[in-house]
């Protein structure tokens, strides 16, 4: 079993006095591949936000493994109760995050190159310049990503799934421990499609991710483990979900159909508009 990297426990989250995620627990480990998959509004992006740090939890911790260790294995978690030197989000735990895309400013006057070095601002101050080696490795990252040609283009010139390829150079530039993506695949075309789940399985070798996604059928085939968050979250150690979990977790009726090694799934036959809350019932 591989060692945890992040682990959530007792979480409670929301905006203002409303709870939006209740008793959430859940185990991050090191080169994990967790999808989350939940109706619309049930808390996935709040949950993220919370592992981010950019929501403060209303109870309940987040602990993430302090950094490596001089002989190469991984520290202990740290537990901030008893380690008040440390708090629960360290400044040394890397994570590489792409947003949602209708939460980008696309006017924002910023190029393809520049948006990808900004992932590693982290790695100098404020007031120094990326060196020759960032902007080498920014190289890379754009040809991985398939934007050569596209360096200086400012982000509101680009197609959405250029630009969702430019915000996950962002994400992975750092090499960080997690990467955490937020519906990657909203405008990737197909091909790119296809691109981004084996560039992502490359990454996967190195550093965790976490895959929030509406598409159940990506999500199973690409994840090692999933959990779905609707206030609550249910937890599976891998990909064998039940229809009866799934049917639970999105309260509609899904259909697992055989696909190889992995089931496939599929919505069954039910009537929409019914109010239950399933993203597939919006269309
Ligand atoms: N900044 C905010 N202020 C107040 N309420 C918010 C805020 N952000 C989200 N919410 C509410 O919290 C609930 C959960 O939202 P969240 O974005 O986490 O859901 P989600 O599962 O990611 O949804 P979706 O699948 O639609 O992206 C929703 O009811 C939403 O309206």
């Amino acid at each position: 079993m591989s060692t945890p990297l992040i682990e959530i426990k007792n979480l409670s989250a929301g905006y203002d006095s409303r709870t939006v995620l209740r008793d959430v627990n859940l185990t991050v480990y090191d080169r994990d591949f967790l999808g989350i998959i939940g109706p619309n509004g049930g808390g996935k992006t709040t949950l993220i936000k919370c592992i981010l740090g950019l929501l403060k939890p209303t109870a309940g911790e987040i602990l993430y493994r302090v950094t490596t260790a001089p002989n190469n294995n991984p520290a202990p978690l740290v537990d901030s109760a008893a380690n008040p030197q440390f708090s629960t989000l360290n400044s040394q735990f890397s994570m590489g995050y792409l947003p949602q895309y209708n939460s980008i400013d696309r006017k924002f006057p910023i190029t393809v190159e520049e948006v990808i070095l900004s992932g590693l601002s982290s790695q100098k101050s404020l007031i120094s310049r990326f060196t020759a080696s960032h902007r080498e490795k920014a190289r890379q990252v754009i040809a991985r990503m398939g934007l050569e040609g596209l360096e200086d283009r400012a982000i509101g010139a680009l197609s959405g799934g250029q630009l969702q390829r430019a915000l996950l150079g962002r994400a992975i530039i750092s090499d960080p421990e997690l990467v955490v993506l937020d519906e990657p695949s909203t405008y990737i075309d197909k091909r790119f499609e296809a691109r981004l789940y084996e560039l992502l399985a490359e990454i996967n070798h190195d550093c965790a991710i976490i895959l929030v996604s509406h598409d159940i059928g990506t999500v199973l085939q690409q994840v090692k483990s999933i959990a779905c968050v609707n206030e609550t979250l249910d937890y599976h150690p891998d990909t064998g979900v039940s229809e009866e979990w799934l049917e639970r977790n999105f309260n509609c009726p899904i259909e697992l159909l055989g696909h190889g090694a992995l089931p496939h799934r599929i919505l069954a036959e039910h009537k929409h508009g019914e109010g239950c809350g399933c993203c597939h019932c919006e269309h």
